[in-house]
């Protein structure tokens, strides 16, 4: 089978995952999520929104159930079509993961040796980053680092992006820099999946909210209708945060 074109969804059909360790992580999650969005994971520390992000793009395989990318199964893909899918779909994962001793320039080629010097400069200048092309890593801030990885994953022309906590353990600035970037590839048309412990990003930036709980899809939709439910599953995560946003 292969990806089509006319198909944006990412679907997860009664997914289950089981650790060695006996842990059941996900218990049946099924959802539809269109890659033309910008889509947030919420939920608890441990709940399974990195296992589910990842399993989107095939870096994990479920026990039971069916990922599907764009009309393609993810799950039961061979790992050498799964590294074409990945180049359409990039997963970044939590830390920066440059190389500290090329520059920006250079980092950013590495994803794609074959990219024209025009399309890495302009990844370069989609994360606010040109003017620091010929610099290296050690040189910049933790939310330049972010942007930077960023970048590299544009030089693919993607179709969409998985971003693992793209902002965790960055200051608010360096967050806010971020925030700004993944909120201007969003109105140039590029949807992606993020995983998100910072329920501040939600309103404004994510189209769509799915939380993961109790090992299944607890909630799937607008930001405002996690955010104001009342449900005990829901306000369980976001009731903290509420707290600490009266808190300024
Ligand atoms: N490869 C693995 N082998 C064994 N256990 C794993 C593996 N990957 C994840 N887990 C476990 O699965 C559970 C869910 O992990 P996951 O990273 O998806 O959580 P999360 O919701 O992203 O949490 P956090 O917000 O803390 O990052 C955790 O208990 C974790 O220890």
């Amino acid at each position: 089978m292969s990806e089509s074109p006319h198909n944006d969804t990412l679907r997860f059909t009664d997914v289950r995952v089981t650790f060695e360790s006996g842990r059941q992580v996900l218990q049946g999650v099924t959802a539809d999520v269109s890659t033309r969005e910008l889509t947030f994971i919420a939920g608890a520390s441990g709940s399974g929104k990195s296992v589910l992000c990842r399993m989107a793009v095939g870096l994990l395989r479920p026990d039971s159930g069916q990922v599907e990318l764009w009309g393609e199964r993810v799950d039961t893909q061979p790992e050498r079509d799964l590294v074409r899918l990945r180049r359409k779909a990039p997963y970044l994962v939590q830390g920066p993961a440059l190389l500290d001793w090329r520059t920006l320039r250079e980092n950013v080629r590495l994803a794609d040796p074959q990219a024209h010097a025009e399309d890495v400069e302009s990844a370069l200048a989609q994360v606010g980053l040109q003017d620091w092309a010929d610099r290296l890593p050690p040189e910049l801030g933790p939310g330049a680092k972010k942007r930077a990885a960023i970048a590299r994953a544009l030089v693919l022309k993607p179709r969409y992006l998985l971003l693992d906590e793209p902002t965790t353990g960055l200051d608010r600035r360096a967050a806010s820099q971020v925030e700004e970037v993944m909120a201007s590839l969003k109105a140039r048309g590029l949807g992606g999946l993020v995983v998100t412990h910072d329920y501040r990003q939600l309103k404004g930036l994510a189209d769509r909210v799915l939380v993961v709980a109790g090992g299944r899809c607890a909630y799937l939709g607008p930001p405002a209708g996690f955010l104001e439910s009342s449900a005990p599953e829901l306000r369980v995560l976001t009731a903290p945060f509420m707290e600490g946003a009266t808190d300024g």
